[in-house]
């Protein structure tokens, strides 16, 4: 099976980014990364890239007049690459109807939060105010509604009594680290479909709210919680 291209798009640290490039060095994945874009020039994950031989680009979205303009030149930057995979990693714009259209079906976003629970920003927060019990991430297809795409995987942590923002925070990007390489690894093998009636893994449907990793539970390709800060 051929590699498939993947070009990420971030805005921050990239530790998901980190992840991914790690999963993709240890066998885990059937892809490469062609290319990393991020809106900000301070990114540390344009570094990571770097490091790691990966081309990258800087596209900032405050030298375009409008989201249009600038979701344009994002995609014309993206299409020069021919993508079977675009990958949100920490990328903190809201894309614009026709971009989401071009990339239907092949490109994913990582949320901090059992989706459907906490669209939008700031969500470490409100489920500490909520006293939510159980807390997580989850990966799902982007659509032109906000954080509202078909799920693809979820991880559940629990909320302690004693949580900070910081604390929740860092045990859910534990888990993102583990959920997102373990869903592009299924989208690079060819064994995720997107159908009218959910998504199906290999021939097994999931359920709405995707594939469920337990806290701490390996992932069925036996890939650790190996820590990417
Ligand atoms: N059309 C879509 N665009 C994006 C999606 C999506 O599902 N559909 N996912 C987001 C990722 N995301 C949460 O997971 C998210 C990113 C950014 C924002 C947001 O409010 N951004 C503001 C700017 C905030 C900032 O610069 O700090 C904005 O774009 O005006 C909400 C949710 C990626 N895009
Ligand atoms: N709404 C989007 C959003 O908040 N995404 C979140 O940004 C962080 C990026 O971290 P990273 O840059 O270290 O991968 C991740 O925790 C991801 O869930």
């Amino acid at each position: 099976m051929s590699l498939k291209r993947i070009v990420v798009l971030i805005s921050g640290s990239g530790s998901n980014l980190q992840a991914i490039m790690d999963a993709i060095q240890s066998g885990q994945i059937n892809g490469q990364i062609e290319l990393v874009i991020s809106n900000k020039a301070d990114a540390y994950g344009l570094i990571r890239a770097k490091n790691a031989g990966i081309a990258t680009c800087v596209i900032d979205h405050k030298a375009f007049d409008s989201r249009e303009s600038f979701d344009l030149a994002v995609q014309q930057r993206i299409d020069t690459i021919e993508p079977d995979l675009v990958i949100l990693a920490g990328f903190m714009r809201i894309l614009s109807a026709g971009f989401v259209r071009h990339y239907s079906g092949r490109m994913l976003n990582i949320h901090p939060s059992l989706l459907p629970k906490y669209k939008g920003l700031h969500t470490h927060q409100r489920a500490l105010a909520a006293a939510d019990k159980e807390h997580g991430c989850t990966v799902h297809f982007v659509t032109e509604e906000l954080d509202g795409g078909p799920l693809l995987v979820q991880a559940v942590v629990p909320v302690k009594t004693d949580d900070t923002e910081a604390t929740l925070q860092a045990r859910v990007h534990e888990r993102e680290h583990i959920a997102y390489p373990l869903a592009v690894e299924w989208i690079c093998a060819d064994r995720i479909r997107v159908c009218e009636d959910g998504i199906y893994r290999d021939n097994e449907l999931l359920p709405t709210s995707g594939f469920r990793l337990a806290y701490n539970e390996k992932t069925d390709s036996g890939a650790s919680d190996a820590t990417h800060s």
